[in-house]
This record gives structure tokens, sequence and C-alpha cells, in this order.
């Protein structure tokens, strides 16, 4: 469905700060796959879902989609395609507008109708029976400013956001890693359980070594700026987190040796 294939990008090229962000990235995601991305700080993780986004056009390479060379689309024209949740739950909702104006303007993004919107019976109902399901008590707030909802309750809303406009891939940066350890659980149970129903296709970032091991159908570790391993199918589920810290020493003794 995507092919990243050999995707460079180096931020301050020809400068002294330069380092490649991306170096020859290649990685083909297949609908329906939940890929965890993993890999040391400086990686090259989000640049890889900046790319992705559109945020950030690669130096060279080629990003494409269902076999559409998507390699230089503006964002704004992926919005439709690809819907993203980060780290910082101030971002993705408009604080000032209340959660079923921020679910309705969700639906319609991507499809063109401006930003008039319309919130009828029906869809409240709907917003309503998908916040229910949360069980964080949301349900009955649609009427509340997003201000005054808690990072968690932010986040929650900002993936039923990025479902409901039906992404063909879901981006998830780092989405539980500013919550309370109890707060990030409750939104990835909600997220598996989002993922499962709408079978979305997602790429989700962490830095947190158990969501990696339970989470997803493939496990990607970068490590300077490319894909060092892609671990799948009955490897990905007897994965434990001794294997996962054995990976991991190897991929930085290679870097520390440098190949
Ligand atoms: N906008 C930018 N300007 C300059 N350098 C950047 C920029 N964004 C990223 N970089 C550099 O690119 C490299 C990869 O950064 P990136 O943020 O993609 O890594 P990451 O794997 O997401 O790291 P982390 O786990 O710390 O979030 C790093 O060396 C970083 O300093």
């Amino acid at each position: 469905m995507l092919a990243c294939k050999s995707l460079t990008k180096t931020f301050n090229a020809g400068q002294a700060t330069a380092r490649p962000a991306l170096d020859g990235l290649d990685l083909a995601v297949n609908r329906g796959d939940f890929i965890v991305v993993i890999g040391s700080n400086g990686a090259g993780k989000s640049t890889l879902l900046n790319t992705i986004a559109g945020a950030i056009e690669p130096d060279t390479g080629t990003l494409s989609f269902d076999g559409r060379d998507i390699t230089r689309l503006p964002a704004h024209r992926r919005a439709g395609m690809i819907a993203r949740v980060f780290q910082d739950p101030m971002i993705g909702t408009a604080a000032a507008m209340t959660m079923e104006e921020n679910l309705a303007l969700a639906e319609r993004r991507g499809k063109g109708h401006g930003f008039g919107f319309l919130l009828s019976a029906g869809g409240r109902k709907r917003y309503r029976d998908m916040l229910a399901g949360l069980e964080l008590g949301m349900e009955n707030r649609l009427s509340t400013p997003v201000a005054q909802l808690s990072g968690g309750q932010r986040q929650a809303l900002s993936l039923v956001m990025a479902s409901l406009s039906k992404p063909s891939l879901l981006l998830l940066d780092e989405h539980t890693a500013a919550l309370d350890p109890r707060t990030a659980d409750l939104v990835m149970t909600m997220t598996r359980r989002l993922v499962a129903e709408q079978a979305l296709t997602t790429l989700m970032v962490t830095h947190n070594m158990r969501q990696a091991i339970e989470t997803g159908n493939r496990l990607v570790m970068m490590d300077a700026g490319r894909v060092r391993d892609d671990i799948h199918g009955i490897e990905k589920s007897s994965l434990t987190p001794a294997d996962l810290v054995d990976k991991f020493k190897i991929e930085n003794d290679r870097m520390l040796l440098g190949s």
C-alpha cells in the first residue's frame, strides 16, 4: 500500500551540524499492517512519519501510495488519506471548540467541504456512542470546550477524531508518551481496539518496550535513518522483553562500531 524507497533526508545539509536523519530508508507497509516503530533517540522515527505525512520533503527517494507517486504531494493533499496523532495532547484538537465541534470537523477532514459543518442529532448520538466505548466519562460532555479536558482525554479525543476521518493510514507519534502510566495504558487499549475494529493500517512510534511487544503485527527497529530490523509473524508474537533488550544492545554495539 505504502512504499518508501531509498528515502534520504539531511537537515542543515552542507553545514557542520549536518547529519542524515534518513539514510536510504526502505519500508513497505501492507494494508492492515499495524507496525510499531522503535529506535534510539535521533534514529529518524519522527522524520520518517513527517515524510510520510508530507510535512517534510525527502532529499532523494520516493514514496508511493497504492502505486501513485506522492513524494512531492503537499501535506494538505494527503490529509484525506493520512491521519496523525502527536505526542503533545495540545496538538491535534482545537482547544476553544467543543468536543462535538472537533469531532464534526474531523469527520469532514480532507473531504473538501470547507469549514462549514452541521451537527445533526444522528451525528451527536454516534459521537456519544463512540466516546462511551472509551470508558473515560467523555460521552456526556460533548458540548464541553476541549480546553477543559485532561491530557489523556484530549489524546483519546484525537484518536477518535483520527479514526472518524477513515484514513487509509494512521500515524501515531509517541501518542501516549506525555501521559501518566495508567492513562497511557487506557489510551493504548483504546488504540488497539480502534485499529482492530476499523482495520486501520497504522504506524506507531514508541519508546515503550512493553507497548512494542504487546502491539501490532510488525516491529520495525530503526537506527541511523534506516530500518535495521523488521520483526513479524511468529517471531513478533513470541518476542520477549529480553529478546528486545538483546536486539537493542546489538544495534547499539553496531552503532558504536560504526557498521
Ligand atoms: N527540524 C530539524 N532540524 C534539524 N535537525 C533535525 C530536525 N528534525 C530532526 N533533526 C535531526 O534528525 C535526526 C533524526 O531526528 P528524529 O526526530 O527523526 O529522530 P527520532 O528517532 O524521532 O528521535 P527521538 O526518539 O529522540 O524523538 C536527529 O539527528 C535530529 O537531531
